[in-house]
């Protein structure tokens, strides 16, 4: 419940304010007063007045009115249509179905200022309107959350012991189904209200919402524009008041949403990173945590997303292996967490905590404090990621003066530590004169030089032969028990993730599709992704299949599940994209996991 005081105390009283604006000694919020233009201050207008001399508190709060009008009022006829709307699609399927969701895509197909602007120039700009477009706008939003939750909720046993029990449809949709749905409805409230506020004020700023000389925060940053140079701070107040409004909001419903679920649902700081990434520690500090990781590439065809809202965490001494076949950003995840981009590529959104520390955000000289020491990488081609023209030990030995003086022979005792026979005479050998396993162990020589906490294994095996794969697994594993070195092994391998893995998370075009302990996935798989990788390996008597078709690439993503096309499950269901849904500490990506299971 304490949760729920801060931004509930912040939300009251803007909205207390904001519909006791009558009530308050204030300015007339239109009255104009040319002499007293652009003023900073007066005795009585502590923010100031306008451009017309009207006063700043005054249309602030009277603002606060009409944009708090409009975004709530859009966003509950929003949720209410589009729930039923959902509700009914999903429950009776067949033609409500067809109408909701087909409906929901016509709309997401209009541009918002172009379907704003359409709706104006029919009926006209003003309050009425501007409500209209916004319900219209937030209404598919509402189905799509609504719809896949019911279809969720509906394969649910609960579900069918009420059925069971005869009870009429009605009944079992508004007592059974409603409230198991209520969440994720209001977490789609919060936003919608949230974003409404925003473009209310946007569509206001470009004329198309509320109309002069009613006052907005919108139509407020539209007339302090003209002034900005003069008068900065009368963009700055109605700039201020609608951060902190989305903010409270935002929270608010979050901790709502939780205090409502007696399941006790995510707590509210998922809002907050949502809003601003990285602002927050994580809870219990991992060793390594990663919240909804985003990297964009610029390629002349535009924006691709390789890795999409990816979270995962790491804790010491304990292995995550991530596997996915080829394209599927697990590479990609990798440098974003060591901060080792291309330079077109970008994290766009999410967070990287290292022992409780943000990296993202912190300095490039700190990040380069951390690589090569606290956390390290071994790449796939142990070749062409050693010097052609250094002898072994010198290239160990920079590896260790990167970060601290060497002391003496101790590159020639880390290369014996990972199990290069005579190591003396090996530190003097060039790169070609060894073989790729003796290679790959000098660059897992050079990653463990500093005692990393954390090890990043990418594909660390691939380009060895079995005999010597298992002998690098063993020293990886060795290295984790011994020092409590958490690591992310990459991997296509799901034999050496059976072999080391503590945890394994399954990526697909992007996204993690499943993740759970390896025990678990492996002999229960829930998405039809990981069955399919479990099947595709070759196993005594039975034959192995392979799975049809290419993973999608990352400017063709299918709309809805990204495996569907090649999915022998996919149904209709399967357009809609699925949330990535927690079930006893098990994270699934498919609306269809259950019945699949059943
Ligand atoms: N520099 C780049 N420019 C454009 N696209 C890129 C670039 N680097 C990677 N990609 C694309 O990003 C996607 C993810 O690549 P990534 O290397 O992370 O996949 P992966 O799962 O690690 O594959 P592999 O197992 O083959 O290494 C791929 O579709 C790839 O084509």
């Amino acid at each position: 419940m304490r949760r729920l005081l801060w931004p509930g105390a912040v939300v009251a009283v803007i909205v207390l304010v904001a519909v006791l604006a009558p009530l308050l000694p204030l300015h007339d919020p239109v009255v104009q007063d040319v002499g007293n233009r652009l003023a900073r201050w007066l005795p009585d207008s502590p923010l100031g007045r306008d451009e017309f001399g009207r006063d700043v508190l005054s249309r602030l709060i009277w603002g606060a009115r009409a944009s708090l009008t409009v975004a709530f009022v859009a966003s509950l006829i929003a949720a209410v249509a589009g729930t039923a709307l959902g509700l009914l699609g999903g429950w009776f399927r067949g033609l409500p179905e067809f109408l909701a969701i087909r409906g929901a895509d016509v709309l997401l197909c209009f541009p918002p200022i172009l379907l704003a602007l359409l709706v104006v120039t029919l009926m006209g700009p003003g309050t009425g309107t501007l409500i209209f477009v916004l319900a219209i706008l937030y209404l598919p939003g509402f189905i799509r959350v609504a719809y896949a939750e019911v279809l969720s909720a509906r394969a649910q046993d609960y579900v069918e012991a009420v059925r069971a029990l005869g009870a009429p449809t009605g009944r079992i949709l508004l007592r059974t189904v409603l409230p198991n749905i209520a969440g994720p409805v209001l977490v789609q409230l919060s936003l919608a209200v949230a974003a409404a506020v925003v473009l209310e004020s946007g569509l206001s700023f470009l004329g198309l919402g509320v109309v002069p000389p009613t006052p907005s925060w919108g139509q407020m940053i539209r007339g302090a524009r003209a002034t900005m140079e003069q008068a900065p701070t009368l963009l700055l107040w109605p700039c201020v008041t609608l951060t902190v409004t989305i903010l409270a909001m935002n929270l608010l419903c979050d901790a709502l949403r939780d205090a409502l679920d007696p399941r006790g649902a995510a707590p509210p700081r998922r809002l907050l990173d949502r809003v601003l990434p990285g602002l927050l520690p994580p809870t219990a500090p991992a060793l390594l945590e990663v919240r909804g990781l985003t990297v964009e590439i610029a390629t002349p065809a535009g924006v691709i997303r390789p890795v999409e809202d990816l979270s995962f965490s790491v804790a010491a001494g304990r292995t995550l292996a991530i596997v996915g076949e080829s394209g599927s950003g697990k590479s990609m995840a990798a440098l974003a967490v060591m901060g080792l981009l291309p330079p077109a590529a970008r994290v766009a959104s999410g967070s990287v905590w290292f022992e409780g520390g943000e990296l993202l955000r912190a300095p490039e000289p700190a990040r380069r404090r951390l690589r090569g020491g606290a956390m390290a990488m071994v790449f796939q081609d142990p070749m062409s990621s050693l010097n052609p023209v250094y002898r072994i030990g010198a290239q160990v030995t920079e590896a260790i003066a990167a970060h601290r003086t060497p002391a003496r022979d101790e590159a020639v005792s880390l290369l014996s530590r990972v199990g290069i026979a005579d190591p003396a005479r090996r530190a003097r050998a060039w790169p070609h004169e060894l073989s790729g396993g003796m290679r790959q162990r000098v660059m897992i020589a050079m990653a463990i030089a500093n005692r990393p906490r954390l090890l990043i294994a990418d594909e660390p095996t691939t380009a060895l032969d079995v005999t010597v794969q298992a002998a690098i697994l063993d020293l990886l594993a060795d290295l984790r028990r011994e020092g409590g070195m958490g690591m992310v092994l990459i991997t296509h391998s799901l034999g050496v993730v059976a072999e080391v893995g503590d945890e394994v998370a399954v990526m697909y075009a992007a996204q993690i599709v499943e993740r759970g302990s390896v025990a678990e996935v492996f002999s229960r798989p829930r998405h039809p992704y990981t069955s399919a990788l479990l099947a595709a390996v070759p196993d005594g008597e039975r034959e192995a299949e392979g799975i049809p078709g290419t993973v999608p690439r990352p400017d063709s993503w299918p709309p809805g599940c990204r495996f569907a096309p090649r999915c022998t499950h996919a149904r209709a269901i399967c357009d809609t994209p699925p949330p990535l849904e927690v079930v006893d500490g098990r994270e699934i990506r498919c609306l269809r996991w259950r019945e699949i299971a059943a």
